[in-house]
């Protein structure tokens, strides 16, 4: 059995999923790159990055609203890769719309993907770390969101709300088997996500395109945009041994826009 720690990282094709990827690879980690099959180009490229720093990597297409495909993610990155130790819940997606327009199929869908796949990605990663006599570590998306609701991501921040509350208790439910349970709470990153959201907000508020970005970036303390790099770093420490007496935190990496 190998001695390299084996990850798997949710929504790793592109943006926040792919950096992480990346950076756990670094800290040495061999890595599973999840996502939906049609991003399967892009995450094969993430792989084969993974590959360029000497670790080795997997492809495996998952829907993380699915729990069969959350747990089929898990078995195959144990069994190709030869052992388990971090999941990052990481896939997610934006809603862009006053709370009174929301519909019943848009609730269903936002918390199939942030909220249901958080709880999948814990009960899979958990059983694994069980099989393999593993004190695991889980990570998860949060987001600003999930500390103060922002108008027109209703639901968004709803999702991102409950993905901190399943993260306190998986912490003190699985702390007896040794396992830490985080999660980062970005604020604004400049990923395709946020590409969506600045052009929905314009067909709302008519402001231009770029102009709700711009002067969300203006609020930002550190004065400028958040790469997924930023991310990426606070996702290490939580993978690492350095955060073994951590647990039940959401880790706020927004270059100072929200304070606790
Ligand atoms: N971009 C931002 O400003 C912020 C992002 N976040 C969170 O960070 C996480 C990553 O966001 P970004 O990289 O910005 O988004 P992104 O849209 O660039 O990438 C999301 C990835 O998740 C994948 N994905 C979507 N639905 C999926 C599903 N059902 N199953 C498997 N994979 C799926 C997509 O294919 C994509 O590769 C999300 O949970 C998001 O809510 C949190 C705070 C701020
Ligand atoms: C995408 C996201 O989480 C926010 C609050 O912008």
């Amino acid at each position: 059995m190998s001695t390299t720690k084996v990850a798997l990282v949710t929504g790793a094709g592109q943006g926040i999923g792919r950096s992480i990827a990346l950076q756990l690879a670094r800290d040495g980690f061999d890595v599973a790159v999840a996502d939906l099959a049609f991003q399967e180009e892009k995450a094969r490229g993430v792989v084969a990055e993974i590959e360029a720093l000497g670790r080795a990597a997997i492809f495996v297409a998952a829907d993380v609203s699915k729990k069969d495909d959350v747990v089929s993610a898990v078995d195959a990155a144990a069994a190709q890769l030869g052992g388990f130790d971090v999941i990052v819940n990481n896939a997610g997606i934006a809603q862009v719309k006053p709370i009174l327009d929301v519909t019943p199929e848009e609730l269903e869908k936002i918390f199939a993907i942030n909220v249901n796949s958080v709880v999948f990605g814990i009960q899979a990663a958990a059983a694994k770390f069980a099989e393999l006599g593993v004190k695991g570590k889980i990570v998860s998306a949060a987001s600003i969101a999930a500390v103060k609701g922002f108008p027109i991501l209703g639901a968004y921040s709803a999702s991102k709300f409950a993905v901190r509350a399943i993260t306190q208790v998986a912490a003190q439910e699985l702390a007896p088997q040794g396992i830490t349970v985080n999660a980062y709470a970005p604020g604004i990153v400049g990923t395709g996500m946020w590409d969506l959201i600045d052009e929905k907000l314009s067909e709302i508020n008519g402001k231009p395109r770029g102009q709700n970005l711009k002067e969300n970036v203006d609020s930002i303390a550190l004065g400028r945009i958040e790469t997924p790099e930023d991310v990426a770093g606070v996702v290490s420490f939580f993978a690492s041994e350095k955060a073994d007496y951590v647990t039940g935190q959401v880790l706020l990496v927004d270059g100072g826009m929200l304070y606790n």
